[in-house]
């Protein structure tokens, strides 16, 4: 009588301690079982089942981008939302944009339950996205990082030379009544050292417009290529060269824990007395107390600044009020042609991670070019299920830490991509056991919360580099397996698999080659090798009129053992898995749903 390891595999996980739902580690996450066929979900990001996604638009956007985003979605332009607001409606949305008003935090993720699958950010800056937040809980995160580039360097000079002429000051005096011609002497720019601080696609516009005016400009950027600067006449310097030897200080680095107040009393002190600073960045660089006293203590000479740590700032706020400081409401990309490219560049990327395209400006998630995309989409398929079937293999016994996953290719390593292909075999291993949703986005983040190693491993090929694979293994190790032929002689289960015809195929379970597509769902069955045992198996499948899409056996020898492999359409019933069972040549088989 064979062992009967039956196909309520994923219904045992519901109830029995030892069941492989406790098996990752994840604890109280992993003890929700599904014994019913779990809803497919698509490996990279979304679409709504059964009907138009919806798109929460939190901020003001572009009517080109809102257009765009009714052709697939409900649209629901809700501006203004209080946190709480946005937290009711979240749950309602598969998207959200914002621009920088919004604070998209870890409790919007949480109230959305699993349904938000793309933060779109019409802008550059995801200072005011969770990013971490995000990523746990599957959500893309993409922004819009080039279509207001130009309009913030251009306010960046607007603010420059204002500052420079005093134009705001001016302009309120001369609105007021007076005609204060002495009092509103202003400086040159030209020949004067104007420092870049992060010189990355606003910083350089900035810097080449700056040149334009005739100043000298250098710029400190730990990240930027030196040639780059160069090429537009920019020396690359350290920072403290930039703070002390410039007249004018413009601020374009990215708000980040190491940027953070990255002028303060200590920074200020070294700069040269009565240096003019810009800020179009993020208000949070500057510490904006340290700035007042460097403003009152006559270092800083005139600020113009467009951002702050709390926008809006308070009204009491000292720099605003200050009479040295010009300040503008955040309006870097408000201009008409920069709103219009940011609402079509940012909906572009929402409907394409709302179809389950990769985005080419994701924030959380590696870029995958859409050639690699294509050439790997069979692969990725097979990896998705070899992952579900190794798991499905695994017996009661200590949880699942470790996983080796080798890749043989005649490709070389530097030429195979292989993070899209791990976070599949993450995947297929976690979700068939658990209620997580995993994607290229949260892959990673899922097996190491659970505690889940997988190493990688390449095998390099003689021949032609044409496929980008030949074949793909999983190896669980320190489990036992519910079908002990699936144990390699090294003592681990062993799946392997190929693509043939663009079809995944697994063609080796443990030590026993096989060959069958892994489509629907299969049947393992190891028996003494003899005659009538494909026809035995075969009408008992008949009988329950389940269709048989593919069958083969390997086998150790002739009349030795023999692993035969069955690819059935339809799942049986348990009834006739135990007719199965009970064949006298049948030894042990599995049940294993794709
Ligand atoms: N005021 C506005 O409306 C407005 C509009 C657009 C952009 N921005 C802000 O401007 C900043 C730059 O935007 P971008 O599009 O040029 O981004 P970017 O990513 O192209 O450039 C940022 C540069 O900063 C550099 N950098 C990172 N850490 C640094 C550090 N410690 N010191 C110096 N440089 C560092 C990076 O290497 C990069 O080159 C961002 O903060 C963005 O949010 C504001
Ligand atoms: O980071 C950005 O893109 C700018 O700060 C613009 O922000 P906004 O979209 O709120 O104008």
């Amino acid at each position: 009588m064979a062992a009967f390891a039956s196909s309520s595999f994923l219904a045992l996980s519901k109830s029995s301690p030892s069941s492989l739902s406790s098996k990752l580690g994840g604890g109280g996450a992993f003890s929700v079982a599904v014994s019913l066929p779990r809803r497919r979900r698509p490996a990279f990001v979304v679409l709504a089942v059964g009907g138009k996604p919806t798109v929460l638009v939190a901020e003001k956007l572009g009517e080109a981008g809102i257009d765009l985003l009714k052709e697939v979605a409900n649209v629901d332009c809700s501006y203004n939302l209080s946190p709480e607001e946005l937290c009711t409606k979240i749950s309602l949305c598969d998207a959200l944009i914002v621009r920088s008003g919004t604070k998209v935090t870890r409790d919007v993720f949480e109230a959305s339950s699993g349904r938000l699958k793309v933060v779109g950010r019409a802008g550059v800056g995801i200072d005011n996205v969770d990013l971490a937040a995000a990523t746990e809980h599957g959500c893309l995160v993409v922004n819009a990082p080039t279509a207001n580039t130009v309009a913030a360097a251009e306010h960046g000079i607007a603010l420059l030379t204002a500052m420079a002429r005093n134009v705001a000051q001016a302009d309120a005096s001369v609105k007021a009544g007076k005609w204060q011609r002495s009092k509103y002497v202003g400086v040159s720019l030209v020949g004067k050292t104007l420092a870049v601080m992060g010189f990355g696609k606003v910083g350089s516009e900035v810097a080449r417009r700056a040149k334009g005016l005739g100043m000298h400009v250098i710029a400190h950027d730990p990240y930027a290529p030196a040639d780059r600067a160069h090429a537009i006449g920019v020396e690359l310097v350290s920072f403290d060269e930039a703070i002390s030897t410039a007249d004018f200080i413009s601020l374009h680095m990215p708000l980040t824990s190491a940027t953070s107040k990255i002028l303060n009393d200590e920074t200020f002190a070294k700069m040269k007395k009565g240096v003019r600073i810009i800020n179009v960045a993020r208000g949070g660089v500057i510490d904006e107390e340290a700035l007042v006293k460097a403003l009152d203590a006559g270092i800083v000479a005139q600020a113009a600044l467009d951002v702050f740590t709390v926008e809006p700032p308070l009204k009491d706020n000292k720099l605003v009020l200050h009479e040295q400081v010009i300040a503008t409401p955040h309006l870097g990309a408000s201009t008409m042609e920069a709103q219009e490219g940011v609402a079509i560049e940012i909906a572009e990327a929402v409907v394409g991670a709302l179809k389950g395209e990769l985005a080419a400006t994701a924030v959380n998630a590696p870029m995958v070019p859409s050639e690699v995309l294509t050439e790997l989409k069979p692969f990725v398929k097979l990896a998705e299920k070899l992952g579900r079937l190794a798991v499905q293999l695994i017996a009661g016994g200590s949880g699942v830490k470790s996983v080796k996953v080798t890749y043989a290719s005649a490709r070389a390593p530097d030429d195979l991509d292989t993070r899209l292909l791990r976070a599949m075999i993450t995947k297929g291993l976690i979700e068939p056991i658990s209620n997580v949703f995993v994607n290229l986005v949260n892959a990673d983040f899922t097996a190491k919360q659970r505690g889940l190693r997988i190493s990688e491993e390449r095998i390099l090929l003689d021949g032609s580099p044409e496929s980008p694979l030949e074949s793909i293994q999983v190896q669980i190790a320190n489990v036992e397996s519910r079908f002990a032929s699936a144990i390699s002689d090294s003592g681990e289960i062993k799946v392997e698999g190929k693509v043939k015809d663009g079809i995944p195929h697994l063609t080796r379970v443990g030590t026993f080659e096989v060959d069958v597509s892994l489509e629907g769902s299969i049947i393992l069955c190891r028996q003494v090798d003899q005659p009538g045992m494909i026809g035995k198996v075969g009408s008992i499948l008949g009988d329950e009129n389940v269709n048989v899409s593919f069958m083969s056996v390997g086998r150790t020898g002739p009349r030795q053992h023999a692993v035969m492999a069955i690819g059935v359409d339809e799942p049986p019933s348990n009834d006739t898995l135990k007719r199965i069972g009970e064949v006298p040549a049948v030894e042990e088989f599995v049940f294993l749903k794709l």
